[in-house]
C-alpha cells in the first residue's frame, strides 16, 4: 500500500503540466452520443497528465506554494469567525477521514465576491441538497459498479462513514475560493488517505462518477460550462491531495502498527489505553489519531492522545465504549495488552501556542479532557509558568475518570487550577463555571468534548468577552457540517 511516487511539489516535476493545464482534460464540446453514455464514465476524458520536469532556472517553490497557486486566491482575506461547533460523531470525532480544517465563512455584511467557477459549483449545490442522499448512494454504486478494485478501500459495513468522502469533496469544492484554509485542509486530507491505499490513479475515477452523480441529479443546472467547472475544481482538489500524499511519503508511513501495552478500565465504559507504536511517532500535545483495531478492519475513529509527547515514545489514549461504536466497544471490552491496533498520522489544530504567555482556560468534558491533559502536560515539560485555569465536566463523581492525575499535576505546578463541575439534578453547569470566574482577558480559551458542550462553551466564552480568535477546539467534521 504504497503511497504515489509519480507526482512531487513543484521544482522537481510537479508543477506545469504538459499541457500547460490541469490534471484532467475535461472535455468541453458534448459528444454526438452522449445520452448513451454510461453514466460516470461521460468523462472518459479524464486523465492524468505527464508532468515534464520544469526548467532548472525556475525557482524551487515549496509544496505549500505550490498548491495555494493552484487554487484561485480568495477575494477577502478569511476572516476569523466564531469557530463553529463540531458535529455530533458517534465516537470521539468518529471517522470524519481527517477533516480538521476550518473553512471561515464571511464576514457579516461584507460578502467576497465569488469565483465564475465557485458560482457555478453552488448551483449545483443548490441543486443537489434536497437529494443530497440519493447523490450519495448513486455515487458510491457508480464507484464500486465501475472500479470494483476500489470496493477493498472502504469498510466492509458502509456506515455514517460512507458519504465522508463525497462530502469532504463536495465541501471542498464549495470552498474553492477560499484557498488558505482549503489548501491546509486538502493537504491533510491527501496525507491522510494515505493509510486507505489511495493512489494517485484512483482520483480520475472517483472524478468520473462524482461527476456522473452530480449530472445526474443537478440536470436542470447542468451544462458544459459547469462540467467545465467541476472538472477544474476537482482536478485542483486531487492535484493537492496527491502532491501533498506524495511529499507526506518522503518523511512518514502512511500509517503504523503499536502494540497495546496497557488497558485500566477506569469506569465501566471507559478504559486508558497505552500503546506503543512499531517507529517513533511525533505529535504534538492537542491533536488526535485516527485508529483502527483488528476487529473492525478499514472502520477508523479519531481519538485524542491523553499525554504529550513521552520520552519512551508510548501514546495513551482515553476511549469511552459509546452505544453502536464498534471501535470504542472494541477498544473498551476487547483490547488486551499485546493487541496490536493501527495508527493514522497526527492531526488537529488544538496545541498549545508557545510563542506567547497568556494564560489557558481548558473546558474538558468526559473523554473530552484527553487533549486537555495532554496540553497541560506539555506546559509543564516545557516549564512555562503561565496560568492555566482546567475546568473538567463530568456526569457524576464517578465519571471524572482522570481527576486524580489532574489534581497530581495541580499539587506540582502552582500556576494550574483544576475545578471539577459535576452536573446536578442534569443541569450541565461547565459553561455556568466559566462565567463564575474570570476575568479571562488575558487568557486563550480550548474546549474539548462533546458538541453540544462545545457550542455552549463557546457561546459562554464569548459572552464573558473572549475574542473568537482565542477560542479554540477539535474542528474535527465542521466542514462536513459546513457543507450540510
Ligand atoms: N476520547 C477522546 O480522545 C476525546 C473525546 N472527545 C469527545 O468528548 C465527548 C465525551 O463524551 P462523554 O464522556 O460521554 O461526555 P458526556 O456526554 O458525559 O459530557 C461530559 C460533560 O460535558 C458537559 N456537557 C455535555 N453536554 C453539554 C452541553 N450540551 N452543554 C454544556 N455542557 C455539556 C457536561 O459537563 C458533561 O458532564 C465525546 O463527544 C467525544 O467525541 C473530544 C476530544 C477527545
Amino acid at each position: 500500500m504504497d503511497a504515489p511516487t509519480t507526482t512531487t511539489s513543484a521544482g522537481n516535476g510537479a508543477a506545469g503540466d504538459s499541457d500547460g493545464g490541469s490534471w484532467f482534460t475535461p472535455r468541453t464540446q458534448p459528444s454526438p452520443d452522449r445520452d448513451q453514455e454510461i453514466e460516470g464514465n461521460r468523462l472518459a476524458g479524464l486523465r492524468p497528465v505527464g508532468r515534464p520536469q520544469e526548467p532548472s532556472t525556475v525557482p524551487q517553490r515549496t509544496p505549500d506554494e505550490t498548491a495555494r497557486e493552484r487554487i484561485p486566491p480568495f477575494q477577502d482575506p478569511p476572516s476569523s469567525p466564531p469557530p463553529r461547533p463540531a458535529a455530533p460523531g458517534e465516537e470521539h470525532g468518529s471517522e470524519q477521514s481527517v477533516f480538521e480544517a476550518r473553512i471561515p465563512t464571511p464576514r457579516a455584511g461584507r460578502t467576497p465576491e465569488a469565483s465564475p467557477d465557485a458560482v457555478l459549483i453552488r448551483r449545483t449545490m443548490a441543486e443537489i441538497g434536497p437529494v443530497a442522499d440519493k447523490v450519495t448512494s448513486y455515487f458510491y454504486a457508480l464507484l464500486f459498479v465501475q472500479h470494483p478494485d476500489l470496493r477493498s478501500l472502504f469498510p466492509p459495513a458502509m456506515d455514517a462513514q460512507r458519504d465522508r468522502l463525497l462530502k469532504a469533496l463536495l465541501t471542498a469544492a464549495e470552498h474553492i475560493d477560499n484557498t488558505p484554509v482549503l489548501v491546509d485542509y486538502l493537504q491533510n486530507l491527501g496525507r491522510g488517505h494515505r493509510k486507505y491505499g489511495t493512489q494517485p490513479d484512483h482520483y480520475p475515477a472517483v472524478g468520473e462518477c462524482l461527476i456522473g452523480s452530480l449530472s445526474r441529479y443537478a440536470a436542470t443546472t447542468w451544462d458544459d460550462e459547469t462540467e467545465a467547472a467541476w472538472v477544474r475544481t476537482y482536478t485542483t482538489i486531487s492535484q493537492v491531495m496527491i502532491d501533498a500524499a506524495a511529499a507526506d511519503e518522503l518523511r512518514s508511513p502512511p500509517w503504523w502498527l503499536a502494540e497495546v501495552v496497557s488497558h485500566e478500565l477506569r469506569t465501566a465504559d471507559i478504559a486508558v489505553l497505552t500503546v506503543r507504536p512499531n517507529q517513533p511517532y511525533p505529535f504534538l500535545a492537542g491533536q488526535y489519531a485516527s485508529v483502527e483495531t483488528p476487529w473492525w478492519p478499514r472502520i477508523w475513529r479519531h481519538y485524542s492522545f491523553a499525554s504529550a509527547p513521552r520520552s519512551d515514545g508510548l501514546l495513551s489514549f482515553h476511549v469511552k465504549a459509546v452505544p453502536a461504536g464498534w471501535v470504542s466497544n472494541a477498544l473498551v471490552h476487547r483490547a488486551r495488552p499485546g493487541d496490536v491496533i493501527r495508527l493514522g498520522p497526527p492531526a488537529g489544530a488544538m496545541t498549545v501556542d508557545h510563542s506567547t504567555d497568556s494564560g489557558l482556560l481548558c473546558l474538558g468534558g468526559g473523554t473530552g479532557i484527553a487533549p486537555i491533559k495532554a496540553m497541560i502536560e506539555d506546559l509543564a515539560e516545557r516549564g512555562r509558568h503561565r496560568p492555566a485555569e482546567v475546568f473538567y465536566g463530568a456526569r457524576s463523581d464517578q465519571d471524572l475518570y482522570d481527576i486524580d492525575t489532574l489534581l497530581r499535576l495541580q499539587q506540582s505546578n502552582s500556576w494550574l487550577k483544576v475545578r471539577p463541575v459535576v452536573d446536578r439534578h442534569g443541569l450541565l453547569q461547565l459553561p455556568d463555571a466559566i462565567r463564575e470566574y474570570g476575568p479571562w482577558t488575558e487568557y486563550d480559551a480550548y474546549l474539548s468534548g462533546p458538541p453540544g458542550m462545545i457550542r455552549s462553551g463557546v457561546d459562554a466564552l464569548r459572552g464573558v468577552g473572549v475574542p473568537s480568535d482565542r477560542i479554540r477546539h477539535d474542528s474535527v467534521e465542521e466542514l462536513v457540517a459546513a457543507g450540510d
